[in-house]
Formats: C-alpha cells, structure tokens, sequence
C-alpha cells in the first residue's frame, strides 16, 4: 500500500482515549491513504494490549512497543522513522489534538507550506480552559524557546505538540544526545524548525481541548526548567550546525 498521510502519536497509559483517537483520525481521514504510527511507551493500563489487538484487525494501524519507557520524544523520532507518507503528521492521542481539525493542516501542506502548525495563539485557535497554573508554565516556555532559539519563532506555538510536514523536509534529529535522557516532548518541532530554517511556516489555528479522560504526564517544578533550558540549549547548538547548510 503507497502510503500519502502518516499521523504518528505516543502513548503512555491512554487506554481511556487510545480507541476514540484511532477512530476519529480514521474517520476523517477516510478515502485517503494513511496510516497511524502509535508508539506506545509499555503502558500498564491495558492501552499495550488493545494495540496489539487492534493492529492486528486494522491495516492502517502501526504499533511499535517500547520495551520500556523511553520518553515522547524518543517514541516520536521512532514512530517519524517509520512513517512512510509523504505527510507526517504528529498528535498527541488523548484527544486534547482534535482529530477534525487534521485536514486544515493536511490542505495547508498540500497549498505548499513545507511545516504547518496547530497553533492555540492565531485566528480560530485557543488554549482552552486550562487553569492559571498550567497557563502560566506554558507561556514561560514558549517565550524562553523564543528569545533564545530563532528558528522557534517561525511559529507562533512553538511548543505544539500537533503539527504536520512534508517527509522529505531534514528530520534526521541528528543531535544523539538529546535523547539521552527522559524528556519533555513538545521540542521535537522545534528540532525540526532548528533543521530547516528555510522551510515556508504556517500557522492555523485550532483549539486545545481539555482533556476529558485519563492524565496528563506532564511533570513541572525545578527539575523540569532545567531539564527544559538544557534540551533548549542543544536545539540552539542545533540550529548553528545546520545555519551554515541551507
Ligand atoms: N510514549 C510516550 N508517550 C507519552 C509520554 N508522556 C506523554 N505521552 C503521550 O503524549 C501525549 C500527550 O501527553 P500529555 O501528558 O497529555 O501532554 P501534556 O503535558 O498535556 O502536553 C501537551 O501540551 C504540550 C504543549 O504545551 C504539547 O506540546 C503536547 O503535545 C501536549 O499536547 C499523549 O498521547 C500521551 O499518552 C511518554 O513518556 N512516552
């Protein structure tokens, strides 16, 4: 099967969203060629299991297991490896990532944008409710990405999570020691904006959902900036090893 659209999603523990997600990207994407990467972190609430049922009845699902937790972004550079479409597309599938809004981005792609960003800050996007606290963290590192890698400013949302591109775009996410350690998933966009500075950006917006089961696994407090201002620090060393490449 030639595939057109891969949408790639990490998953740890998502067993009360993992069905809803796989159906509602299939349904929009329905009468196109596709194929749903879903790389799954060893999850212990049975989402392992129904994977592993479900792609054995279903062609368009891909699974990989890690044997162990490997972090989003690890399970994401692995599931954007796999990905045979000429349009990656990656969500997160807790469906905070409304599947309906997939085609936007898809036909912003095919309108000739090499990158396009589900973006919560432009014209019919928005944040949702969350709570001042969340709010709060999430605009703190959205201006740190900004003021310290240009690359990140290409985009209004550069710590989305939901965003689409074209395959043959550089995605060799060539700095290894990023993935080292445990990590903090959103920046593998900004690895790809780090990598093709040249690429024609947009913007559309789409709105946050809030997210009606299972829990988020975000982790803050001071461990998380400075994990946060490290990982920053190798995509700025990124963007300087491939300023001089393009
Ligand atoms: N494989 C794997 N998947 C994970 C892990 N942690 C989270 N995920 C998966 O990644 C998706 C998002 O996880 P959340 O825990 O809900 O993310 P969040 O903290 O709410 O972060 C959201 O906001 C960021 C921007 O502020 C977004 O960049 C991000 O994509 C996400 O939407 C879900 O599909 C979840 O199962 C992990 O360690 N490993």
């Amino acid at each position: 099967m030639s595939v057109q659209i891969s949408v790639v999603a990490a998953t740890l523990n998502e067993i009360d969203n993992i069905e809803q997600f796989i159906d509602g990207v299939e349904g929009v994407l329905k009468g196109m060629e596709f194929e749903i990467i879903v790389v799954d972190d060893n999850s212990s609430d049975g989402t392992k299991e129904y994977l592993a049922r479900r792609m054995n009845e279903d062609t368009h699902v891909v699974v990989i297991e890690n044997p162990y937790r490997f972090g989003m972004l690890r399970s994401l550079k692995l599931g954007i490896e796999k990905a045979g479409g000429e349009i990656v597309l990656v969500m997160d599938a807790d469906m905070q990532h409304p599947p309906s809004a997939i085609p936007k981005l898809i036909s912003r792609i095919v309108d000739g944008c090499d990158i396009v960003v589900g973006s919560r800050y432009v014209d019919g996007g928005s944040a949702g409710d969350r709570d001042a606290f969340r709010a709060a963290l999430s605009r703190g590192a959205e201006f740190l990405a900004h003021a310290l890698v240009p690359s990140s400013r290409m985009t209004s949302d550069p710590m989305s999570g939901f965003f689409a591109f074209r395959r043959d775009l550089r995605h060799d996410f060539a700095y290894r020691q990023t993935f080292a350690t445990a990590d903090y998933g959103a920046k593998i966009l900004l690895i790809i904006l780090a990598e093709n500075r040249h690429a024609k950006v947009c913007d559309v917006g789409y709105v946050f959902q809030s997210r009606m089961r299972g829990k988020s696994k975000i982790v803050s407090g001071t461990s998380f900036l400075k994990r946060y201002l490290a990982e920053l620090f190798e995509v700025m060393k990124l963007e300087r090893r491939y300023r001089h490449m393009q």
